[in-house]
């Protein structure tokens, strides 16, 4: 079985399945907030689900805020609660009439007016006990718009008001009992249709409205999941995955592509807005598959949040909590510290030092509770501020670093949590937006990760992985760099969690599966990585073709394969083009002289202010080679089939006696030092006859002698003179005008080209600067130990850069 037709099994099974299965999609307040977000949510959901699938909605925008508002007003008799009513129906009608056809939105508005009624009803006579109705409203309306929308627009919906079936059994932690809400539901359930169920809301054994806690929808996704047996959840938010810290503050928060459970679940509990605490209790049994994305740019790959491996694991985050009580007491020290946290949940709690921190609301209740005990406690207002991360109450290095980030500030205790995912300072002020800033940068600031693919392994490749662990172990700016992906044009290894640098070829040969295009670009799209560089030691023209594709991922490229840095000039611009718009590095120093620094040389001369006006020298190392050694004693052919044998030359030798890789290398170079030229703009002598150019390989070798004629004579003209033959290539600018060429030439022997070592390179440079006493580079242009290292000083370089980048978090969303 080919690859493709393999990759179309799987798509075909993965399909049916699909069929089979349910997806949830919960969409946020932020994501339902207006007309437009509305529409868009529509487009998703036309996109990404299936009929059958599980829509679980939160109220529009801020309805939630705009209800407790409104409750407030009714309980202190504020004179704003009419108006307050007023803007909240106006916001639903205007919702209702842009979305919906005139018979639908007729229907609907004479629902909410009913609502308004009862619920103005509740207000005046005894709102404590209906404060779970009224708030219930903002889902209530939310879901029975957008099923109404779908149902005009895109296929057959139904609405399902939660209560009618999710049923709690514990209100302190929210326990469902899903002995009666699973065939509650079910017995709800219409086949074919999309289900659009309310987030936030259900009801309590005795069939009254409870709440699931603010933010509670993404609870209700997972509970609809665990109902449902779901495959996946994606929580559709207005920002494209979980962040390093609150991106509205923290610009330079980390995306966080792959969070582990444990750490996901103390965010939640730290009160992370994208994460409900309860989020991830009905997912326990790991089989459903939980992904936050951006409703405002759905193509963005989010958060995944599951089981991953070292990674993942090493992420930070830093994330707090304004407006809490520290209570302490002598009692809290020991069993009795221990069962209060436990009782009320508490965001931190320490045994040892007789302290918990709570919410503002649960004081009362915690007084109480330490009444019926008989002890005094003290209350302070506080903060809590947290670096969480994968078993970090383990790792003494972040402790310490997290305690000297704080050393200025007034800090009260510094507390393990119990998960081990999260240390907790505990704050005498609220935390500021620069506390978090400042934090945030300390915490974070080494935590970049920077995949590696290498593309080609032939003599250069494996000689550039042999030398790949000792870097990775010397230099450090290679310290946050990790060897993802290998591969050949046959083969591919990719492994998002790092291939062991150590081992790379013999896990390739155990590992690799066919090399797959569209699997490669797929992964491309979506690695977990912040800077993704790929190193090109393929000759392939077709893997050069993939660097645009790179660019426009962000991906940098550093490459010894020559073929995009000396493609036809519109070509080449998009290149460079697309490499800036997308801060794509591109360095291909290999590329002319393998490890010679004659592409570093141009780069400091341009950074200098100097002008270059002429380039020129021998840039083929085979060329070099044979007329170096040539000298009339032996015929050329018998030199070249020497030097075939010696794998001096490519395997047809006509290639590099065709001139045309030294056309591309002094093409390369003339468009380093900033001239805009072409291929054909560089002459090229083609050493092979025309006779012999059409023949196979195996023909020409047979036929070499042919050659000998030709160069017998240039050799014995050039000596009539003290003169010598060479193969050179020159580049120069004169008055604004560009002539380069590359040719055999007949030079003294006092010429700088006519000496030098068989197999060297020599480079001049003149420029305004090196003029009269150019700039010489000389010494062996190729060779794999030479050009590996080159490619590592490539990367180096590329690390070294990319250190010093500061990413800003742009999130559509939240502009
Ligand atoms: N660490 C974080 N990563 C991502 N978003 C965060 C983080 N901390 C806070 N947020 C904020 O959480 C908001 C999303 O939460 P929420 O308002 O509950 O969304 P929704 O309305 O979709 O339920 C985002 O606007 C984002 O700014
Ligand atoms: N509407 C509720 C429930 C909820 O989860 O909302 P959101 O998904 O917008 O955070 C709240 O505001 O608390």
């Amino acid at each position: 079985m080919t690859q493709d037709n393999l990759v179309e099994q799987l798509t075909v099974a993965h399909n049916q399945l699909a069929k089979h299965a349910t997806n949830v999609h919960k969409f946020g307040g932020s994501s339902l907030a207006s007309t437009q977000c509305i529409e868009r949510v529509v487009d998703i959901i036309r996109q990404h689900c299936q009929l059958n699938d599980i829509i679980v909605v939160s109220a529009n925008g801020k309805t939630t805020d705009a209800l407790f508002a409104i409750f407030q007003c009714a309980i202190e008799q504020s004179p704003e609660l009419e108006e307050k009513i007023t803007q909240l129906e106006n916001m639903q009608s205007e919702l209702i009439n842009s979305l919906l056809n005139a018979a639908s939105a007729a229907r609907l508005q004479s629902y909410l007016t009913e609502d308004i009624k009862q619920m103005k009803a509740w207000l005046s006579d005894q709102p404590e006990t209906h404060h779970a109705d009224i708030l219930a409203f903002g889902e209530l309306w939310s879901a029975r718009l957008l099923s109404s929308v779908l149902n005009e627009r895109v296929c057959p919906a139904i609405f399902m008001d939660a209560r009618d079936f999710l049923v709690i059994d514990n209100e302190q932690e929210y326990n469902v009992d899903y002995s009666v809400s699973r065939p509650g539901f079910e017995a709800k359930l219409h086949a074919n249709h999309l289900t659009v169920v309310t987030g936030y809301i259900c009801r309590d054994s005795q069939s009254v409205t409870r709440t699931l806690g603010r933010n509670g929808s993404d609870y209700s996704a997972t509970i609809m999941a665990a109902i449902s047996h779901a495959n996946q959840v994606t929580l559709w938010t207005d920002v494209d995955g979980i962040y390093s810290a609150d991106p509205r503050f923290v610009p330079q928060s980390r995306k966080l592509h792959r969070l582990p459970n444990g750490v996901a679940k103390e965010l939640g509990r730290l009160g992370n807005p994208v994460l409900h605490a309860n989020t991830l209790k009905p997912l326990a049994d790991g089989k459903t598959h939980l992904h936050v994305a951006s409703s405002f740019d759905p193509s963005v790959p989010g958060t995944e949040i599951g089981r991953f491996g070292q990674l993942a694991k090493q992420e930070l985050s830093v994330t707090y909590l304004n407006d809490l009580i520290l209570a302490q007491s002598q009692s809290f020290i020991g069993d009795l510290g221990r069962e209060a946290g436990e009782t009320f949940a508490a965001l931190c709690a320490d045994e040892t030092q007789g302290l918990i921190v709570i919410r503002q609301e649960q004081q009362k209740a915690v007084s109480q509770w330490l009444a019926a005990h008989d002890t005094e406690v003290a209350f302070t207002p506080v903060s809590i501020l947290a670096t969480v991360g994968h078993k970090v109450t383990r790792q003494g290095n972040v402790k310490a670093k997290f305690k000297r980030t704080l050393r200025h500030q007034k800090v009260l205790a510094v507390v393990d949590a119990w998960s081990g995912h999260s240390v907790i300072a505990i704050l005498s002020e609220p935390c500021s937006v620069e506390l978090l800033n400042n934090v945030h940068h300390d915490m974070t600031k080494d935590a970049k990760h920077i995949g590696l693919v290498v593309a080609g392994l032939g003599n250069i490749g494996v000689k550039f992985l042999e030398m790949l662990p000792k870097q990775l172990a010397r230099i450090p700016a290679l310290e946050n760099l990790h060897l993802v992906g290998l591969m050949t044009s046959k083969k591919a290894l990719i492994n998002t969690d790092g291939i062991d640098a150590s081992h790379a070829l013999s896990l390739f040969e155990q590992h690799a599966v066919s090399f797959d295009k569209a699997l490669l670009s797929s992964w491309l799209k979506s690695h977990p990585y912040d800077e993704l560089i790929v190193v090109d030691i393929t000759p392939s023209e077709k893997f050069s073709q993939l660097y645009l594709e790179f660019f426009k991922e962000g991906i940098h490229v550093i490459c010894a394969n020559k073929w995009a840095a000396s493609a036809p000039t519109p070509k080449y611009n998009e290149l460079l083009a697309e490499a800036k718009a997308n801060n794509s590095q591109w360095l291909g120093s290999t590329t002319v002289g393998a490890g010679l620094p004659i592409n570093y040389a141009i780069q400091d001369l341009l950074k200098s202010g100097d002008q270059i006006c002429e380039i020129s020298g021998i840039f083929s190392g085979t060329l070099s080679w044979l007329f170096e050694t040539y000298d009339g004693s032996v015929p050329f052919s018998t030199l070249l089939l020497d030097a075939l044998e010696q794998g001096i030359t490519e395997p047809d030798p006509r290639e590099d006696l065709s001139g045309r890789d030294v056309q591309r290398k002094l093409l390369i170079l003339a468009r380093a030092a900033g001239f805009e030229l072409s291929l054909e703009d560089v002459e090229r002598q083609d050493l092979v006859p025309n006779e012999l150019q059409a023949m196979t390989t195996e023909e020409f070798l047979a036929n070499a002698s042919q050659i000998d004629d030709f160069f017998a004579t240039q050799l014995n003209e050039a000596k009539t003179s003290q003169a010598c033959i060479r193969y050179i290539a020159r580049f120069n600018v004169k008055d604004g005008k560009i002539k380069a060429k590359v040719s055999l030439e007949c030079l003294s022997k006092n010429d700088a080209f006519a000496t030098i070592t068989p197999c060297d390179n020599i480079f001049q440079i003149r420029s305004l600067w090196y003029q009269e006493n150019p700039l010489i580079i000389r010494g062996p242009g190729a060779g794999r130990d030479v050009t590996a290292g080159g490619l590592h000083s490539d990367l180096v370089t590329v690390c070294q850069n990319l250190a010093n980048k500061q990413a800003v978090v742009k999130i559509k969303g939240l502009e």
